[in-house]
């Protein structure tokens, strides 16, 4: 079965964005994993396009919840859905925008939201969240000035070897790009526990003006959701470092 089905302007929109990448926007990560089983084929085929940020929200993010938030936040990479899912029920008001291009990711996190028992097809999908299942960055391209409240990168892909500095989320050429749809004063979350990536977050972050350090602790903050990956980084002995840089 074909899990990438998608319609025709979904393919338009890709495919002109495809045409227009520079180096540090092309997608290197996985996209796919184990084969699906069963119910997770039936998660992905039948739940997720219900459950999808529509394109007709592009222009206003607001529009693509059940009821209108007070705030949009946006999860870029998240893995197995665990923070976002916490972060969604913790902030009921506030539309969530999860975005993860790895399929077994995504039904990581669909798979929280159902029950065994209940039918991909008509089960109820959540008013306030709505999963992203393409690259993370035709959002932050599309999305009007000011349109995000809040964004998460938790534990991005390192890519620690310097000719592969491009691929990383966290890149001088995305700053402004960042900074354009974030609301001024809105906080940026970031965590890592790569010694490579960590250096160059101060680096990248210490030789901009766009956002200022609010924080910068090994601690997690105690109302911040853990993920796979913070548990990963603790069993292999690596210490991570948790920001948060606020839009100035
Ligand atoms: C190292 S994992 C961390 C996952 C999760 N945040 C955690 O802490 O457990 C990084 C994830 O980001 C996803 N990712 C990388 N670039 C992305 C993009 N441009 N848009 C959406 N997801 C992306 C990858 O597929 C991968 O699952």
């Amino acid at each position: 079965m074909n899990t990438t089905k998608k319609s025709s302007s979904e393919k338009e929109l890709l495919f002109s964005l495809e045409n227009e990448k520079p180096a540090t926007e092309r997608l290197y990560g996985r996209r796919r994993g184990h084969p699906l089983r069963d119910r997770q084929q039936r998660l992905y085929d039948d739940y997720l396009p219900r459950i999808k940020f529509p394109q007709s929200a592009l222009k206003n993010p607001k529009d693509a919840f059940g009821q209108i938030p007070e705030e949009v936040w946006m999860e870029v990479g998240f893995g197995g859905g665990e923070h976002s899912i916490a972060r969604h029920r913790a902030n009921p008001d506030v539309g969530y925008i999860a975005c993860e291009v790895f399929e077994n990711g995504v039904c990581s996190l669909l798979s929280n939201l159902l029950d065994e028992t209940d039918d991909e097809k008509t089960a109820p999908i959540p008013d306030m969240l709505r999963l992203w299942n393409e690259d993370a960055r035709i959002l932050i391209r599309e999305f009007p000035d000011q349109s995000i409240d809040k964004l998460f990168l938790m534990f991005p892909d390192p890519w620690p070897k310097a000719r592969h500095s491009k691929r990383r989320f966290v890149h001088p050429d995305r700053i402004p790009l960042l900074h354009r749809i974030l609301r001024p004063g809105a906080h940026w979350h970031v965590a890592s526990d790569d010694p490579t990536y960590q250096e160059w977050v101060l680096e990248v972050m210490g030789n901009q003006s766009y956002f200022e350090k609010v924080l910068e602790t090994s601690e997690r903050p105690s109302n911040w959701p853990s993920t796979r990956y913070e548990q990963k980084a603790y069993q292999a002995g690596r210490q991570p470092i948790f920001w948060i840089f606020k839009k100035v």
